[in-house]
């Protein structure tokens, strides 16, 4: 069973194709590793799938219905925007319906310790470190329970240690049945988790060996 599957996309920026891609799917669980090089339309990728960008032609659905930004997709951005106020009131922005407010609270409280981030609990989002900024995303994401995951250089410009407490978040996810998609130009660090690369290059989408 596909969570999420495209069919007949392509995109152009005026005149220039930047890429067509017949058909592509992606499973429960499954960890994916975008590849390409700069500018080879990782991003724009990302975003059509989450349904931000409009489609040129094709479709792209998630367990049978067209994608809708928000809803069961998530687009991360490499740098993720922090709303102006403390970790924890970020959380609280981030709407959730059909909880009880005990419950909904909870369910910050335990996406805030997901996300290693309860002593900063009280921070304000806009000083926390980009380790700590990608996380508190996450955590924000997670409140809606995404089940595909597009994640766009969450490693970018994180050391060692940040980026294996992210990789840590992303495991747990997959070991949870999301589905995830994501974009990085430091291969080291993903070879050994991901179990599927796809390599973007000239307009066309191929699945690679790692
Ligand atoms: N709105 C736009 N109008 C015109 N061109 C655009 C637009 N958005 C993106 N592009 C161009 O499309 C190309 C692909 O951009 P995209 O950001 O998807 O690449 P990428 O593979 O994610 O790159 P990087 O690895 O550097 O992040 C780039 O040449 C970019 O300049």
């Amino acid at each position: 069973m596909s969570l999420l599957k495209a069919e007949d996309l392509s995109k152009h920026f005026g005149q220039r194709l930047l890429w067509r891609i017949p058909s592509l799917s992606v499973q429960p669980g499954q960890l994916i590793y975008l590849r390409g090089d700069n500018g080879s339309g990782k991003t724009t990728l990302l975003k059509t799938l989450a349904g931000l960008l409009p489609l040129e032609q094709g479709r792209v659905e998630l367990l049978g219905q067209s994608v809708a930004p928000g809803k069961g997709v998530c687009y991360l951005h490499q740098q993720p925007y922090m709303f102006d106020t403390s970790v924890w009131r970020n959380l609280q922005r981030v709407p959730v319906s059909g909880l009880s407010r005990a419950a909904l609270q909870a369910k910050r409280e335990e996406a805030l310790t997901w996300a290693g981030l309860t002593e900063q609990r009280h921070q304000p989002a806009r000083t926390l470190s980009g380790g700590e900024r990608q996380r508190l995303a996450m955590a924000r994401a997670r409140l809606s329970q995404p089940c595909v995951w597009l994640l766009d250089e969450p490693l970018a410009s994180l050391d060692d240690r940040s980026a294996i407490q992210v990789l840590e978040l992303i495991q747990h996810l997959q070991a949870a049945g999301a589905a995830i998609l994501l974009t990085s130009h430091q291969s080291g660090q993903l070879s050994a988790l991901c179990q599927e690369t796809w390599l973007l290059q000239d307009g066309d989408l191929h699945p690679q060996a790692l």
